[in-house]
């Protein structure tokens, strides 16, 4: 438990560079894991989330090494991995979870795997079904759920594949067995997800079209060791953007931000609420990167569609808290996915938020929120809970820095998974300006 008091009247000042992206980070090691050579990565996140990815690998025999602030991986490709000698801990992560089903459905032995609570609970059919088209194997729940074994299997199909429900964690399995499998895999999608596994695909030497939605990849010839500077994580940084933009006489730098085109909704949807973000571009020959500034401002209620929800999906926590500051409605629609995250993300945001007094009402695939509320603790002091997700969590943060009152942050461990030293960075931003 942590009590968190309001941000001082002179406002939040200061210059941040928050941990590495964490999708960027999973694919760094999976893409250094099955090339050959030695990959290199740098500004690499450390986080829970990342260390299941990192502890798999390891128990499959790759090495993997920590050189000063550089991670080390040495592969020698997919089919040198050995028979790990304890079932796989996916931890919290959806993402180990998902990706690798796709990248191990082609091992000569059985994989088990299991997660915590949350994990256990989220839907996997929506990869074991596709990844089942192209001959992958699994042993789930009955429901697909975890636990579960990853089947021995020697041969992948390719297969054409349109995606039922935007996700690019569903998207990078079925390419992550795509590039092993016979024949052609294409996957159409409608709304573009997040493209971080095709572009790393592309740096380790593979071979991929993307046109219109399309997306066509074969049987890959060896994928080589890279380096991978991995950009600070546009989803950490977004909680920055709107503790400056709603906390009043603020001014906060972000610096080396990830601002790859399929991940920049929340940027875009600050805009539409009326933001002025400034956006200061910096050379990379990898991941388009910026520092971001971002001074307090008003904002007014904005629609929000099922089209603008795939670049946004884990920045729809702190956005629902920038629109309680907003002048009028903010509607989200098209956002079910939410429901399926570290939790029913719909509803913990509306319980954690309506504590301090905020007016939001819940649809199947949304919420509306009415804004332009002052947060307030309504008795002597009010506890937010995160849950157990570190997304919010961290909204739970930012909300107690515009709330009259004592807040008292509970479950705030769970920040670790994609942002060790969230808090310690939030409060150096708090301090007094002299
Ligand atoms: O591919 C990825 O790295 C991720 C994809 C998204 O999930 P979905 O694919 O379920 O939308 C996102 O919510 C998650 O935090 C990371
Ligand atoms: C949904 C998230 O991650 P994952 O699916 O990897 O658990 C997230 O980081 O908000």
């Amino acid at each position: 438990m942590i009590k968190l008091s309001k941000a001082p009247k002179s406002g939040l000042h200061g210059e941040i560079t928050v941990p590495g992206d964490k999708s960027i980070s999973h694919r760094a090691l999976m893409f250094g894991a099955i090339a050959t050579g030695e990959t290199r990565i740098d500004n690499f996140l450390m986080s829970d989330d990342v260390m299941r990815t990192m502890t798999v690998f390891r128990e499959l025999g790759v090495a993997i090494n920590q050189v000063g602030s550089q991670i080390k991986v040495i592969g020698k490709g997919l089919d040198s991995f050995t028979k790990p000698k304890h079932a796989l801990n996916m931890g919290n992560s959806g993402t180990s979870t998902r990706l690798l089903m796709g990248l191990l459905s082609k091992q000569p032995f059985d994989l088990s795997f299991f997660g915590d609570e949350s994990l256990s609970s989220r839907p996997l059919r929506r990869v074991a079904e596709p990844l089942s088209l192209m001959n992958a194997q699994f042993d789930l729940t009955a429901d697909n759920f975890l636990p579960g074994t990853i089947r021995a299997n020697n041969r992948l199909q390719g297969m054409t594949y349109e995606m039922p429900v935007a996700s690019a964690q569903v998207k990078s399995a079925i390419l992550l067995a795509g590039i092993q499998a016979e024949g052609e895999t294409i996957i159409i999608e409608k709304v573009t997800s997040r493209d971080h596994t095709e572009r790393m695909l592309r740096q380790f030497g593979g071979i991929i079209t993307t046109n219109n939605g399309v997306i066509t990849i074969q049987q890959q010839p060896q994928l080589r060791g890279q380096h991978v500077l991995v950009p600070s994580d546009i989803s950490s940084a977004a909680f920055f953007m709107v503790a400056g933009l709603i906390t009043p006489n603020s001014e906060i730098t972000l610096k080396k931000v990830g601002v790859n085109p399929t991940r920049v909704g929340v940027i875009k949807l600050l805009e539409r609420m009326g933001a002025n973000i400034k956006q200061e571009p910096i050379f990379s020959d990898g991941e388009a990167l910026a520092d971001i500034v971002i001074k307090s401002q008003s904002l007014h209620g904005i629609n929000i569609m099922a089209d603008d929800i795939p670049s946004a999906v884990d920045e729809l926590p702190i956005l629902a808290l920038a629109a309680t500051q907003a002048l009028g409605d903010t509607v989200i629609s098209g956002a079910a996915e939410l429901r399926v995250k570290e939790t029913d993300r719909i509803a913990t945001v509306i319980s954690e938020l309506t504590k301090l007094g905020a007016d939001i009402e819940e649809k199947q695939d949304g919420m509306i929120i009415h804004g332009g509320t002052p947060l307030h603790v309504m008795q002597d002091s009010v506890l937010l809970d995160s849950h157990g997700d570190h997304r919010i969590g961290m909204m739970n943060a930012v909300a107690a820095l515009i709330t009259e009152g004592n807040v008292i942050l509970t479950g705030e461990d769970a920040m670790s998974v994609s942002y060790p030293g969230f808090l310690a960075d939030l409060t150096a931003i708090m301090r007094e300006k002299l």
